[in-house]
């Protein structure tokens, strides 16, 4: 589902953010993308969405490599994966409701098969009561939910998920993991980066890890907390 070859990125001036990175993930596998701050993260993220290319090696999503996808198909490739990032990306001056239809209006789906996609959404996020609300109305956790519905509503097989959890307490960082859980558990493929290694501790997921751009960890994090 998502696989790097001997992936190098540096940016221009010269900055070698990422050196030989070399992992597969399956459908239906889950994953943490670890490190610290400046290791390559959300630089790695940027690559599988086509915000960044590759400086050498490939990417390979849903079996297109991604260095021979045309202009005009990165909206397609971009299809397969819902992208939920820390801080929403909410627009603030559209409704719950709005926000989630976004992807499909662009796909260009009719009023009709927008509401009950975008309905059975907020269903599975639990803010069927929030629809009509503005993202100003509701609290940090419920904002993040509403992002993760934007996210699936158009049913993509990979969800990568930027620090979802970073503004959120424990509680709260614990219910969004598991609804990437559950989502994980009929199939798609979700890749977490995260700073919060508490929560992965808690958690018997594959833990991959960056230190200055080098892949050193590629396998289950077990911690005390796991025993
Ligand atoms: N557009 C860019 N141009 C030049 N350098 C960049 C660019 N984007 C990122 N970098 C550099 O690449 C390195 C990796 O950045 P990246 O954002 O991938 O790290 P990260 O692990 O996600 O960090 P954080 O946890 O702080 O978000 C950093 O040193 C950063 O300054």
């Amino acid at each position: 589902m998502i696989d790097f070859k001997n992936v190098n990125k540096t940016y221009p001036g010269g900055f070698h953010a990422l050196k030989n990175i070399n992992f597969s993930l399956q459908a239906g596998e889950m994953a943490f993308l670890t490190g610290h701050s400046g290791a390559g993260k959300s630089t790695l993220l940027k690559l599988i969405t086509l915000m960044e290319k590759p400086t050498s090696g490939q990417v390979i999503i849903n079996n297109s490599d991604l260095s021979k996808v045309s202009y005009s198909q990165v909206p397609y490739i971009r299809r397969n994966i819902g992208m939920i990032f820390q801080n929403h990306n909410l627009l603030m001056d559209r409704t719950v409701f709005d926000n989630v239809a976004l992807p499909l209006v662009i796909e260009g789906l009719t009023p009709r098969q927008i509401r009950k996609r975008v309905e059975a959404a907020l269903d599975k996020v639990g803010l069927s009561s929030k629809l009509k609300c503005y993202p100003y109305m509701l609290s940090g956790g419920e904002q993040q939910r509403v992002g993760i519905a934007r996210a699936i509503v158009n049913k993509p097989p990979i969800i990568l998920a930027d620090e979802p959890t970073g503004n959120l307490d424990p509680k709260l960082s614990l219910d969004i993991i598991q609804l990437f859980e559950d989502f994980n558990a009929v199939g798609v493929c979700v890749l977490i980066a995260t700073h919060d290694l508490g929560l992965i501790a808690r958690m018997k997921y594959r833990n991959l890890t960056l230190t200055q751009g080098k892949m050193i960890t590629d396998g289950l994090a077990v911690t005390e907390a796991n025993e």
